[in-house]
């Protein structure tokens, strides 16, 4: 089996990866962008990805359900939370003092908000932690850090100078599995629906909400996300917990459709969380 994940070596999507597959079949591929790992998924090149789709301090990760609707046929098959702390990784010599600037990929900036803000210091955005930290390695700079995890430093020996400097503790990002496979009917599954509403009229969520309740479905996530057609038009993400049966979600999607909203169901699957420490590193 080939699985796609955010690389290079030493990103948090590569822990993701690791601890949900452990398995020997499968071939990991490494993309450089959350798009490219979502593209090569939707395009075939492999069989499944991981990537990031929500994270405690961040919310959700927008790139990855903008670029998961872009392709018709994906799925979401599985859910995976991992713990996240973040430290500060700098090439030896340096000091925290001396610190101008932290690199990182834009939601782990995001994530140390406070912390930056608290230190005065720049940020510049890459595309992963790991490529952050490994152009800081090359550039053998000292004024600068990278933001990542501790296996990061580990893999490109860079020093730790300062631990756990994410605005919240208990960080932890979900991710997603995503296939072109077909929905397999498993027991206690969550189901994640995209609502297109019909018309751009006043009271629109409302109504849609309205069915939830009415059938009794528990939301465990909801999101907006612009079309991209007109400014101020959008679709819904809406995540129903893992307590309804398929009737119940046929039902929803008959009456939704009968309102005039298009619908589409992108996944049934079951969560799981890392057995890894809960809270930060020590
Ligand atoms: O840059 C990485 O290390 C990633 O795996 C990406 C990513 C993200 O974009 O959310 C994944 C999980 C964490 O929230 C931090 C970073």
């Amino acid at each position: 089996m080939k699985v796609a994940y955010l690389g290079p070596e030493g990103t948090f999507s590569e822990e993701a990866a690791i601890q949900y597959f452990n398995e020997d079949e499968v071939e990991y591929f490494m993309y450089d962008t959350i798009p490219d790992v979502i593209e090569a998924v939707g395009e075939y090149r492999v069989d499944k990805a991981i990537v990031p789709l929500e994270n405690t301090i961040e919310g959700t990760i927008n790139m990855t359900i903008d670029s998961l609707i872009s392709f018709d046929k994906l799925l979401i098959e599985g859910e995976y939370t991992l713990p996240v702390s973040l430290h500060l990784l700098a090439n030896k010599d340096t000091y925290l003092s001396e610190i101008k600037e932290v690199w990182s990929i834009s939601p782990i900036l995001t994530q140390c908000r406070k912390y930056i803000k608290k230190r005065s210091v720049k940020s510049l955005q890459y595309d992963s932690s790991a490529s952050a930290a490994t152009t800081l390695k090359n550039s053998e700079r000292t004024d600068v850090a990278a933001i990542g995890s501790r296996s990061l430093a580990n893999i490109l020996s860079l020093n730790i100078i300062d631990w756990n400097i994410q605005d919240n503790l208990d960080n932890e990002t979900r991710f997603i599995i995503i296939s072109n496979n077909i929905i397999t009917e498993i027991d206690s599954m969550k189901t994640m629906f995209v609502i297109t509403p019909g018309k751009d009229q006043s009271g629109v969520l409302s109504s849609i909400l309205n069915v939830f309740t009415a059938l009794a479905i528990n939301l465990s996530w909801i999101e907006s996300r612009p079309t991209a057609r007109k400014l101020g038009v959008y679709r819904f993400f809406l995540e129903a917990n893992s307590n309804c049966s398929t009737m119940t979600i046929e039902r929803a999607v008959t009456i939704l459709e009968t309102l005039g909203h298009e619908v589409r169901i992108i996944g049934r699957y079951n969560a799981f969380e890392s057995k890894s420490m809960k809270s930060h590193d020590i």
